[in-house]
Order: structure tokens, then C-alpha cells, then sequence
């Protein structure tokens, strides 16, 4: 079978089924088991894009050589036409959660069933899907099947896969225009096994917030999210998701035309001028024994040279991969003892699935926050591969967490440190080594000489005692707490909601120098 032959997409389905790793690039499909391990961008950014069209991915997270090379993947064309999203495997185990559907009143919401016993397993507004009670709780009650009934099947039709799309809508989000439009594609079929949490969803809405068990209230909590979102942004219908990308094209275009995707150097150079003031200043009070102005600026200067940091992470100062990543080496692992690949890996899975409470590790801070009702339950992160457990430090922390946040930004740092040396030491860094094998030896060398430099020549060596050492170490890092502020409080704010796979996550713009890769386009803006 020829490179060119039209996959159906059964068979595209089928791969995915049976575990291989394809994704949709352009016109294509791609193959990339072997591929996946060695991946520079990590194993985690292709298993996110598994059974879906990764072409503003692809395109904005490769240089233009790199493009060339995708070829060599193919094993066939897709079918003519948009290609509907599927969920991928790595979400599979959320992607029920995915399911919801309008609770405002529309044919599948609890308005459209039967007043008692519902009947039905299939038919429960899909609010309880994501209701994946603890383990613990002898809860888990939810799985996939398909609809059996006819009598249930227009219900059934509101919980399918959207890999499977059904005629039947269930979505009634209005389109800009003000028209009610249909969801292509539809959430996965449930069954529900437990006629008590069945109902208690079912009479959610009627009951007071206190009564509820936890487990209800998080269900709760979670559909009023998904209802906002639902309510406040644009449809998910492909048209309007398609416009939003057009108009995301566009303003990549204009902004490419204007020139200001450019990178001018001398900006660079500025910004270097100013670190190294603050860094000579920091030195200079050193020699004169004033430690904790020195600790001040030392704060500083870790707190400044970060943005240029995060900038070659995002490989958009020279657009070179092994340029930009030493850059960002020298910068985060060197002069601040932080592991750009840690940043790098955890990053780009940031940009590729957005504020997703189980894939983001981001927004994962459980015990000591919880940024979105989904943490109440125990939640499993695809990233670290690990569960935070909601427990009793939870539920003794999160409460507080309006007056612990501050505090503990000020002493964020401390756990970038730990999280970096887990990263080069633990993790067989989750960059695959092709092209990147040589950065975690590199980050071991460069946050080892840091360590020298900071532990031994300045803290030992250069400061009298230890009181004076303990408080140059708080200063400084203290000092450096605003960034974490910024970057914590621009994310956590944003919606958490899991709308499905037709919710746009990628506009597809070109590589270029200092800008963001994707991230949901979620401001209403675009409405
Ligand atoms: C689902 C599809 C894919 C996604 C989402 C993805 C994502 C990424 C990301 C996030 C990076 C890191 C960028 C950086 O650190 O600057 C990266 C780098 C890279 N990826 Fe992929 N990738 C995909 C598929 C592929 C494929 C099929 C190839 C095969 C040629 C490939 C080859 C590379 C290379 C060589 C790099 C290093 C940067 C470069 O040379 O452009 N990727 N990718």
C-alpha cells in the first residue's frame, strides 16, 4: 500500500485502537511509534495529539528542516475533507469527563428525561460522568458502552464518542450569530451503575450546596464550570471553531507582514546590560559586606534573566534548537540553577493542553492549592504519572490557600530546584534523545557548577556566618517571588473546563522568533 493511498478512517481508528501512535499532518497520516521515545520534544507532546489533525502543532513546534522530514512518517493519506478529532488514548480515562453537556435545559438535560428512575443508564445528563468517585469511596461507577435502547437512543446520542459523530446534536451552545447550532461530534457513551449517585445528580440543581456529599458537591461545582465556559464562549460547532482559526491565521499574517515577529538582537543585548548591572551590583556589595543588598539583587537578577530564559525555551531567539536550548542552559541552569529541560518538557505540554487539570502539570499543586473543583477528587497527572491524592492534608491546606499563597510563592523556588534535579536525575528526561541527548548531561555539568559558584564560593566561602547565610539565601530568593506570582496567577485564573475534543486548543501560525506557541483561545474577544 503506497504513501498516497486514502486511509479510511476505520482504519486510521483501528490504529489508534490497536495502540499505534498516528496523528494527521496536513494532508496525511503519520506514524510514529518508533518515533514517539526518541522524540526531542518529549514522548507526551505526540501521545496528546493521537488520533487528532496536529497540523498547527506540527507546524508551529518544528523548524522549517524539520517540516521536510515528517515525510519519512507517512504511511498514508486521511480522508478528504476536516478530520474530526478523536480523543487520544492518553485522555481516554478523562475524555468521559469530557462529556458534559448543557445543564440548562435542552434535550439532553435532566429536563428531557423521564421525572423518575430515568430509566435509564444511558440516560443521565453526563454531568455525572465526570463524578469518577475516589477508588477508595468504592465508587467508580462509570463506563463506556454503547447505547442499546431505542427508546434511550436519542439519550445515547448525547453521550457519544467524538470520534464517533452522531447527526443527533446534543450541544445547543448558540453561534455567534445567535442561531443554535448542532455539535458535531458527541461525548461518550455512559453507563451508570449506581442508582444513588444517579439520582443525587439528577437532583443536584434542586438541592442546597450544603447538603450535598463531597462527591456531589464537586460534580456540582464542575458542571457550573462547564456551563459558564459552555455559556461564555464560542461554540464548539467546527464552523465557528474553524473561523476562530482563520482569524488566528490572520493575525499571524499581519503581524508577519508588520514585521514584528522579527528578532532584533540589540534588544537582546539591552536586556543583557541590565542583568549584568544587577548581577555586578549584587557582586560589588558582596566585596563590601553588604550581604543582604547583595541578596536583594542577586533576586533580582535571577528574577529578570528568567524572561530571556523562557524565550530560548521556546526556541525564539535564533529559532535554533541546540542554540536557543544552550541559551536557555547557560541562563536557567547555570546562572540559576534550574533545569531548562524540566521547563521545556512541563512547558510545551502546558502549551499543548492548556489549564487541563490531569494532563497540565501547571495548575497541578495539590495539597497545598486547588485552582479548580476537579482536584477535590484524587487525580491522576498523565505528566507526572502520579495521583494527588485529595487527603487530609488537602483538606486541611486548600481552604487556606487565599492566605497561603503568597507565602508559599515566596518560597516557590526551593521547589523548582527539587523539581529540576528530579527532572536530570530521575526522569530519563521525557525530551527523547535524538536530537536532545545531549542536554540532560549538559544540565547535570551546568547545575552542578551553579551549585559550586551559589552553595560553596558565595554562601560558604564569601558570607561570615550562618544567620547571614540563611537570610541571604531567603532574600534572594524571596526577592524572586513576583515571577511566580505573575506566571501562577495569569494561568490559575483561566477556565479548567474540559469541553471536548472539538473545543479549538491550537491557532497555526509559523515558527518565529519571540512568540508563544499555542495556548486555548479562550479570551471572548473572539466572540
Ligand atoms: C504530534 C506531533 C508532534 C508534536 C505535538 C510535536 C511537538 C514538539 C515540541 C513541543 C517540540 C519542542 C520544541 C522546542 O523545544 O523548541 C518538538 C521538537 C522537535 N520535534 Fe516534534 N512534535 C511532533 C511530531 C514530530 C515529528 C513527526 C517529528 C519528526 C521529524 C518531530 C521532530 C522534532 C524535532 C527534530 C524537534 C527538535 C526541534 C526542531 O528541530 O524543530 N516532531 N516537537
Amino acid at each position: 500500500m503506497g504513501r498516497d493511498h486514502v486511509l479510511s478512517r476505520q482504519d486510521i481508528e483501528a490504529m489508534v485502537a490497536d495502540g499505534h501512535a498516528v496523528v494527521i499532518f496536513e494532508d496525511y497520516v503519520l506514524r510514529l511509534n518508533k518515533w514517539l521515545h526518541v522524540h526531542p520534544g518529549g514522548d507526551l507532546a505526540i501521545r496528546h495529539m493521537i488520533g487528532r489533525d496536529a497540523t498547527s502543532e506540527i507546524t508551529l513546534y518544528h523548524a522549517a528542516h524539520t517540516l521536510k522530514t515528517m515525510k519519512a512518517f507517512r504511511i498514508g493519506r486521511k480522508p478528504t475533507g476536516p478530520w474530526s478529532n478523536m480523543t487520544p488514548p492518553i485522555r481516554a480515562t478523562t475524555s468521559q469527563e469530557a462529556s458534559s453537556t448543557p445543564s440548562t435545559p435542552s434535550e439532553c438535560s435532566d429536563s428531557a428525561l423521564p421525572e423518575k428512575g430515568i430509566s435509564s443508564n444511558q440516560g443521565v445528563n453526563s454531568s455525572i460522568a465526570a463524578a469518577e468517585l475516589r477508588p477508595d469511596h468504592g465508587t467508580a461507577l462509570l463506563s463506556e458502552k454503547s447505547a442499546t435502547a431505542d427508546n434511550d437512543s436519542h439519550l445515547g446520542a448525547c453521550l457519544q464518542t467524538s470520534s464517533q459523530p452522531k447527526p443527533n446534536s446534543c450541544s445547543r451552545r448558540p453561534s455567534p450569530s445567535g442561531a443554535l447550532l448542532q455539535r458535531q461530534q458527541t461525548p461518550p457513551v455512559l453507563e451508570i451503575d449506581d442508582e444513588k449517585a444517579l439520582e443525587a445528580a439528577r437532583l443536584l440543581p434542586r438541592r442546597g450546596r450544603k447538603q450535598m456529599s463531597p462527591e456531589e458537591y464537586t460534580e456540582w461545582a464542575m458542571q457550573q464550570h462547564r456551563d459558564l465556559d459552555m455559556g461564555e464562549y464560542p461554540s464548539l460547532d467546527h464552523s465557528v471553531q474553524l473561523a476562530i482559526t482563520e482569524r488566528y491565521l490572520k493575525l499571524h499574517e499581519d503581524i508577519d507582514a508588520q514585521g514584528l515577529y522579527e528578532c532584533h538582537y540589540i534588544n537582546y543585548a539591552k536586556e543583557a546590560v541590565r542583568y549584568l548591572t544587577l548581577f555586578a551590583v549584587s557582586m560589588f556589595a558582596i566585596y563590601k559586606g553588604w550581604y543582604l543588598t547583595s541578596a536583594l539583587f542577586l533576586g533580582l537578577f535571577w528574577h529578570q534573566i528568567m524572561f530571556t530564559a523562557h524565550d530560548a525555551g521556546h526556541r525564539a531567539i535564533t529559532q535554533i534548537f541546540e542554540v536557543d536550548t544552550l541559551i536557555g542552559m547557560f541562563i536557567a541552569d547555570f546562572c540559576c540553577g534550574l533545569s531548562i529541560g524540566w521547563w521545556k518538557s512541563s512547558h510545551n505540554v502546558h502549551h499543548l493542553i492548556t489549564n487541563q487539570p490531569e494532563h497540565d502539570p501547571d495548575i497541578q499543586n495539590v495539597p497545598l492549592f486547588a485552582t479548580c473543583p476537579s482536584f477535590f477528587k484524587s487525580l491522576r497527572s498523565t505528566y507526572y504519572d502520579f495521583t494527588f491524592v485529595w487527603d487530609r492534608a488537602a483538606d486541611m491546606l486548600v481552604p487556606w490557600q487565599k492566605y497561603t499563597y503568597y507565602p508559599i510563592m515566596g518560597i516557590a523556588r526551593f521547589n523548582l530546584y527539587l523539581l529540576s534535579w528530579i527532572h536530570v536525575l530521575f526522569k530519563s528526561s521525557q525530551l527523547g534523545g535524538s536530537k536532545a541527548w545531549w542536554i540532560r548531561p549538559t544540565e547535570i555539568v551546568f547545575m552542578a557548577c551553579y551549585w559550586f559558584l551559589f552553595g560553596y564560593a558565595l554562601l560558604w566561602r564569601a558570607l561570615p556566618d550562618w544567620r547571614t547565610r540563611v537570610l541571604y539565601v531567603l532574600v534572594s530568593h524571596v526577592v524572586t517571588m513576583p515571577l511566580h506570582v505573575q506566571i501562577t496567577l495569569s494561568h490559575w485564573g483561566m477556565s479548567t473546563s474540559d469541553l471536548g475534543e472539538d473545543e479549538l486548543l491550537c491557532p497555526a501560525p509559523a515558527p518565529s522568533p519571540q512568540r508563544e506557541p499555542p495556548i486555548r483561545p479562550r479570551p471572548p474577544s473572539w466572540r
